[in-house]
């Protein structure tokens, strides 16, 4: 296809030179039997063709627990972590094995990254995570990612890859974040379910009607469509546009990037965040609730000031300094979420409080906000 005839908004991923390509459980294990290589073989084909063409390729990849249960012979998916955590152990071998020899028909070099919630959730592994893999990108080695299923535990997991496949694509700021599944896109329902449903072709990432058409994911997956509509809202933040197309689609990576209508297409709408601001974004693990009164949630909207306590009605969860809380309006409405600067103990006694009063009321004063505006990131 030449570029005359790419489809209306595919252009961002026609000219993207970075791309993360996430390949989900749903593609990759032939319904449950194993690893299907000859499609990996397939998407690594395709692959290696872009990294000819000069396009950079990170690849997340899901697996390792589908692929570790048939090597070690188990019928159906356990529930027990300690039985997730050794057949994701003994899956991700296959894996990386698996890549690796594909790979090498066309020399390229891998590279195994296995990921914790904790690894992108500190600033400052965030920022080893990034350097390191900055630098096997500039190697021209590819990526492969995984989530670390063998240490991490259930409240600290990212749990779907998708969400992983987004973070990844904001740590390197890629320009797209393409997610292959087993189905066409995002349909307007489930389509294992409803017969009629019709593919979304393009939308943006942060339309609040795509929630609503995202379901459940197969026995397979663990996220669903659900997963993917929220990464590509996450990948908007770095500017990045987000793909959902199917894996089985004939040559459907190189297709995508030659601008063809393929899959559904979700656009960031809004002017990238700074990095700093989309790693608190990115932070899944919140602590805390602070209820805000009318006006802190309009200064916080339209000015992106800092969070005094004056403006705060009501504290809900045990936080300490640091930790990530949520902020939302008196309907429950989510407005920012940012770093505390005070426990929740200390937190509850400066409700509606001038700051002035802080030293008075805590017999100290850590800092004169609640959030300062340099750790909150508005909603
Ligand atoms: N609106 C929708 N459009 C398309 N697929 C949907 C939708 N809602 C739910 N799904 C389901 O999501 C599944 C893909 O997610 P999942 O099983 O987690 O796969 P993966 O492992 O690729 O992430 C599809 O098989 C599909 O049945
Ligand atoms: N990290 C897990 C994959 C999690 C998972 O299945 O995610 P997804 O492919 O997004 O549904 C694994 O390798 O088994």
């Amino acid at each position: 296809m030449t570029v005359k005839e790419q489809a209306p908004g595919r252009e961002a991923l026609a000219g993207a030179r970075r791309v993360v390509v996430k390949i989900g459980s749903a593609l990759l294990t032939n319904d449950g039997r194993g690893l299907d290589e000859a499609a990996i073989g397939g998407w690594v084909d395709q692959i290696a063709e872009l990294h000819r063409r000069g396009i950079e390729v990170v690849l997340v990849s899901s697996g390792a627990v589908a692929a570790g249960m048939v090597r070690l012979g188990w019928q159906a998916r356990p529930s027990a972590v300690h039985e997730l955590q050794a057949a994701a152990a003994v899956g991700q071998n296959g894996l990386t094995e698996c890549y690796e020899g594909h790979f090498g028909r066309h020399e390229l070099l891998t590279a195994q990254i296995l990921l914790t919630h904790d690894d992108l959730s500190n600033r400052k592994r965030y920022l080893n995570a990034r350097s390191a893999l900055r630098t096997l990108v500039g190697l021209r080695v590819v990526p492969v990612i995984n989530e670390n299923d063998t240490v991490v535990t259930d409240e600290i997991r990212f749990g779907d890859n998708d969400t992983l496949g987004a973070l990844v694509a904001n740590l390197l700021e890629a320009d797209a974040l393409v997610i292959l599944t087993d189905q066409e896109g995002l349909f307007d329902a489930d389509p294992r379910h409803d017969p009629e449903a019709r593919l979304i072709q393009e939308g943006r990432a942060d339309d609040p009607r795509l929630a609503g058409m995202a379901g459940d994911g197969g026995a397979l997956g663990r996220g669903g469509m659900i997963t993917k509509v929220r990464a590509a809202q996450l990948a908007a933040r770095s500017g990045a546009v987000t793909a959902i197309a199917s894996g089985r689609q004939p040559e459907v990576l190189t297709r995508l990037v030659a601008g063809e209508r393929l899959g559904t297409l979700l656009r960031p709408e809004q002017a990238p965040m700074a990095a700093r601001k989309r790693w608190l974004a990115g932070q899944l693990q919140v602590r805390g609730h602070l209820t805000l009164d009318a006006g802190a949630v309009k200064v916080l909207r339209s000015r992106g000031s800092s969070l005094l306590p004056v403006g705060v009605k009501a504290i809900s969860g045990t936080f300490v300094r640091g930790d990530m809380v949520v902020c939302v309006d008196e309907a429950g409405e989510r407005v920012a979420k940012g770093l505390v600067n005070y426990g929740a103990d200390e937190a509850r006694q400066l409700l509606g409080q001038p700051s002035h009063q802080i030293e008075a009321i805590l017999g100290y004063m850590e800092a004169p906000e609640l959030i300062h505006r340099d750790n909150l990131v508005v909603l």
